[in-house]
């Protein structure tokens, strides 16, 4: 197989070698411009491995008239990923062996990149009883997370019984914390500004009580917890405390809940509805320094395509959720990056090594060295582009930065050596 030679990339934004990906793997990494093979002109392009989202909704099987496996893994490459895992909330919902296999099938037909399927923690995630976990991991497509995300998993028995089941096979529980009494009709983040819209709100509280009490059952029980879209400063100071114990809980925080904030909500404009609800300034602010400081573990996009009609209309009837695959990279080194609170080698490790880690996804989050898969993206940091909701390759359209202008483009992208994005267009 001949080489490709990816010219004077900057690995984590280093000094320029040339990366030669041969038979699937980092073949040689050279003195710049001695590389040969079929040559890629990565000059002031930094490489990273390929990005890996512990939190995407593909909608397949069920509404596909939002997305597809093949539409959502289209717009996960050109975002620069090269594995998504794919939420369970579908119709059928990913409860069996049957559905995660199917999923899986579907990314490896579309091949954009890999699919792990998350199971649903309980069947048709009604919080009711158990799915069947064990026959979940064992199936062709070894699901390693398990979530019931959209809904919480509240029922405090259901949830230790489910900690304790994954432990056989090195499995780990995503909550969507969200205590569900304290957000019935929830609108928005509450404060003062929801009184002011006359928004119902959703407080804080919701999702920090859930987290600390399944931090609390997961030490109990010596398992892995892993917290879905976390969103205001108590949170991180929740799992800070959570960390220096030493416990196995990781967290991840989406792009939206590390840019925006709620004074969106006051246009009315559903795009901007999203579960959990954007939140204040200084939840914000938070985040962005749990990120830093390794508090939170992952940026995970909970990319949450809607179809027209589901968005359109009134705020308290839009269905909650926002695009996020295509503008994750951008959004992070805006929010990260720019503002000095990160490097690349940090976003690399939030983008693509913990949330490997986390999935147990093997081959997927290795570093940028001779011998490991061949998985990279090229991002132009210096690079500016305009948000077009149009040009998504999404089904839907329901970005919350249309018309806006993003730093850092995603040039190419390879798995296993193969460029499933090359120019910034599907290879
Ligand atoms: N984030 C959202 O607002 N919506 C998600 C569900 C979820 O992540 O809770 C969806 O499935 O649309
Ligand atoms: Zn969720
Ligand atoms: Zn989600």
């Amino acid at each position: 197989m001949t080489a490709t030679v990816l010219r004077a990339a900057r690995p984590y934004g280093g000094d320029p070698v040339d990366l030669v990906l041969r038979d699937g793997v980092v073949a040689e990494v050279l003195p710049a411009g001695t590389g040969s093979g079929s040559v890629v002109d990565a000059d002031g392009l930094v490489a990273l491995p390929g990005l890996v989202d512990l939190h995407t909704h593909l909608r397949e099987p069920g509404r596909e008239d939002a997305e597809t496996v093949e539409t959502g893994t289209r717009a996960a490459a050109l975002g620069g990923f090269t594995a998504v895992h794919a939420m369970a909330n579908t119709d059928p919902v990913a409860d069996t062996a049957g559905v995660v296999e199917q999923v899986w099938r579907l990314g490896r037909e579309a091949g954009h990149c890999d699919v792990a399927p998350v199971g649903a923690v309980t069947v048709g995630l009604r919080g009711e009883r158990l799915a069947e976990l064990g026959a979940m991991a064992e199936s062709a497509a070894r699901v390693r997370v398990f979530s019931d995300d959209g809904h919480c998993v509240s029922d405090a028995v259901l949830m230790r019984r489910a900690l304790e089941y994954v432990k056989a096979f090195d499995g780990v529980i995503a909550q969507h914390a969200q205590e569900p009494r304290l957000t019935e009709g929830a609108q928005m983040n509450e404060g003062a500004l929801s009184g002011v819209l006359g928004l119902k709100g959703w407080p804080s509280v919701a999702e920090e009580s859930v987290i600390a009490r399944d931090i609390l059952l997961t030490a109990h029980v010596g398992s892995r917890l892993h917290v879905c879209h976390v969103s205001t400063a108590g949170s991180v100071e929740i799992l800070r405390l959570a960390k220096e114990r030493g416990l196995a809980v990781t967290a991840e925080v989406t792009p939206h809940h590390l840019l925006l904030d709620e004074e969106l909500a006051a246009t009315y404009d559903a795009v901007y509805k999203v579960n959990p609800p954007l939140r204040s300034k200084a939840d914000v602010e938070a985040l962005r320094q749990g990120v830093a400081d390794g508090t939170i573990d992952a940026i995970a996009t909970d990319h949450a395509p809607h179809a027209g009609e589901d968005k359109e209309g009134e705020w308290a009837h839009a269905l909650p959720g926002m695009l996020g695959l295509e503008t994750a990279l951008s959004v992070a080194q805006l929010a990260l990056v720019d503002t000095g609170l990160l490097d690349w080698a940090g976003v690399a490790e939030r983008l693509s090594v913990a949330p490997a880690r986390i999935g147990r996804l093997a081959g997927q989050g290795r570093p940028l060295s001779v011998g490991e898969p061949a998985n990279v993206v090229l991002v132009d940091p210096a690079a500016r582009w305009t948000v077009d909701p149009a040009a998504l390759a999404s089904k839907s359209r329901n970005t919350p930065y249309a018309g806006r202008e993003l730093p850092g483009r995603v040039v190419a992208t390879f798995l296993r050596g193969r460029a499933t994005v090359l120019d910034g267009a599907l290879a």
